[in-house]
């Protein structure tokens, strides 16, 4: 499991280290993991040109240290000292002394120009806001040279804690971070700023119960995919009720029941207009023409996708006591009090623009706030957010690390790759998972599912849904 932790608790943990340690070791373990990264990125230190941009804090110590070691090898380098008289004293003593050399940013224009690396070292997990004036003029210098940019620690201007970016940030190529991930580094949109992460142990030690993000791996995914012993049958494997689809969108129905085929339950029970579609293409469902509350047990319910204004299917599944899944028109048309009334576990599935109607506010505000979005969401229907999109995040109501999906793709914003998904996610809570973590296990193998259809191409929903049990394979090694 990855984990990331709020700068508060990097804070304290690094607090706690520096007590043990000599004056400056941590600075100096840092630093030497950003040189490797940036001789790694360079590929030849030797005749290279590097200049860093540094602020007034310890980020720019590490700047200069780095910038140090990497002079000793032979690059040419030049510091953009922002605040001159502040930057890290022994930082820039030991710059010097390596053969480096500073400019003010008035005069930083021909060593941008001609660099082929910049280091980022304006601001770290100190920063306040978006860039400042100075700051965003000479990042936009950069952003227009060929260089690459490594962000030390941070893309500078990104909102550590939250993943927001609300003003001028660094857009890096790498970020290099140290001793634990921030959540900027998973969370849109500040992750995309940060491009690859590469991770700098310094031996910083946050406790283990003090994470705010999670993000599973396949490892973790693996242990947690329900898979049936020599006992199993169908209904101990668990049935999973699809109410979905109408005369208008039977397709969201076919592709709900494949997602579900898919995700460990024993069996798929379909409710809705749309049965003889779903036959069609899949004869092993168990199709009813009674609405749910009649259609015959099940461990749990997805209710939504393509539904229309079938309301009476969203009020009658939010009766079972079984998890539910709201999706898409669910979302919509189930009553706030009947969700936070169930006792059993809901899984609610918006993106941002389902989730933005449900808050009223505006759908950019949840993209620019995802993690903030999520959470509130969840405590205000008392149920599990998952909030679809780049970094899919699945929120618990009672607060606890917010899971973050590493696998998405671009590729999978498709039509109908989101009713795949929720048959999915229910057809895992109808075989025991937890909201929670059916939530993100779906997104998980949904996410590596669209890289595996799609290798570079468009894909369909269903091309989605047959690559399914592929990823099973691979996570299960
Ligand atoms: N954690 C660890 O274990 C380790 C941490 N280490 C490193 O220390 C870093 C944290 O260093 P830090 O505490 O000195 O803060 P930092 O990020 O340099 O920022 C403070 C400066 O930024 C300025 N500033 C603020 N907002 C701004 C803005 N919007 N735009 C522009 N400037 C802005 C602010 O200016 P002021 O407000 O004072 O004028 C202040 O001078 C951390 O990220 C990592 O790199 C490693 O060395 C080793 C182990
Ligand atoms: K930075």
């Amino acid at each position: 499991m990855r984990t990331a932790y709020s700068v508060e608790t990097v804070r304290s943990a690094e607090r706690a280290l520096m007590a043990l340690l000599p004056e400056g070791a941590l600075m100096q373990r840092a630093a030497a993991g950003l040189a490797a990264a940036c001789a790694d990125l360079l590929g030849r230190v030797y005749g290279r040109r590097v200049v860093l941009l540094v602020g007034s804090g310890d980020n720019g110590g590490d700047a200069l240290y780095a910038g140090a070691r990497l002079a000793r090898r032979g690059a040419g380098v030049t510091a953009v000292l922002l605040a001159p008289g502040r930057a890290h004293a022994e930082g820039l003593a030991a710059l010097l002394r390596a053969g480096g050399r500073t400019v003010t940013p008035g005069d930083a224009g021909p060593a941008i120009r001609r660099a082929d690396l910049v280091l980022d070292g304006i601001v770290g997990i100190g920063g306040k806001g978006g860039l400042r004036e100075d700051a965003a003029a000479l990042v936009e210098r950069v952003a227009a040279t060929r260089a690459a940019v490594v962000a030390v620690d941070l893309p500078s201007g990104v909102e550590a804690d939250t993943g927001e970016v609300r003003g001028a940030a660094v857009r890096a190529d790498l970020t290099v971070t140290f001793g634990a991930h921030k959540p900027a580094l998973l969370v849109d949109p500040a992750r995309e700023y940060a491009g690859s992460v590469r991770f700098v142990g310094i031996g910083l030690e946050p406790p283990a119960d003090g994470a705010v993000l999670e993000a599973l791996q396949h490892g973790d995914v693996a242990a947690l995919l329900p898979v049936p012993g020599a006992e199993s049958d169908k209904y101990r494997r668990g049935v999973v009720g699809v109410a979905a689809g109408s005369a208008r969108y039977p397709g969201a129905a076919v592709l709900a029941v494949a997602g579900a085929l898919r995700g460990g339950a024993g069996a798929v029970r379909y409710v809705g207009p749309a049965g003889p579609a779903v036959l069609a293409r899949f004869p092993e469902t168990l199709v009813s023409d009674r609405g749910p509350r009649e259609a015959g047990r099940v461990q749990a319910w997805v209710v939504g996708p393509g539904a229309g204004d079938d309301a009476a299917a969203v009020t009658e599944v939010l009766a079972a006591d079984v998890p539910v899944l709201l999706d898409a028109d669910g979302l919509r048309l189930a009553d706030r009090d009947a969700v936070r009334a169930r006792t059993a576990p809901t899984l609610m599935t918006p993106h941002a623009g389902e989730a933005a109607a449900l808050l009223g506010v505006a759908r950019e505000e949840v993209e620019a706030a995802r993690l903030a979005h999520a959470r509130e969401l969840a405590a205000r229907y008392r149920a599990t957010v998952l909030l679809k999109g780049s970094t899919t995040l699945v929120a618990d109501p009672d607060g606890g690390p917010v899971r973050v999906n590493p696998t998405g793709t671009p590729w999978l914003a498709t039509a109908g790759s989101g009713d795949v998904l929720s048959g999915l996610a229910g057809s895992l809570l109808a075989a025991g998972l937890t909201a929670r973590d059916a939530g993100s296990v779906a997104a998980y193998l949904h996410g590596l599912a669209g890289r595996f259809a799609s290798d570079g191409a468009p894909v369909g929903a269903h091309d989605v849904a047959d690559a399914l049990p592929e990823v099973w394979r691979d996570v299960r090694g």
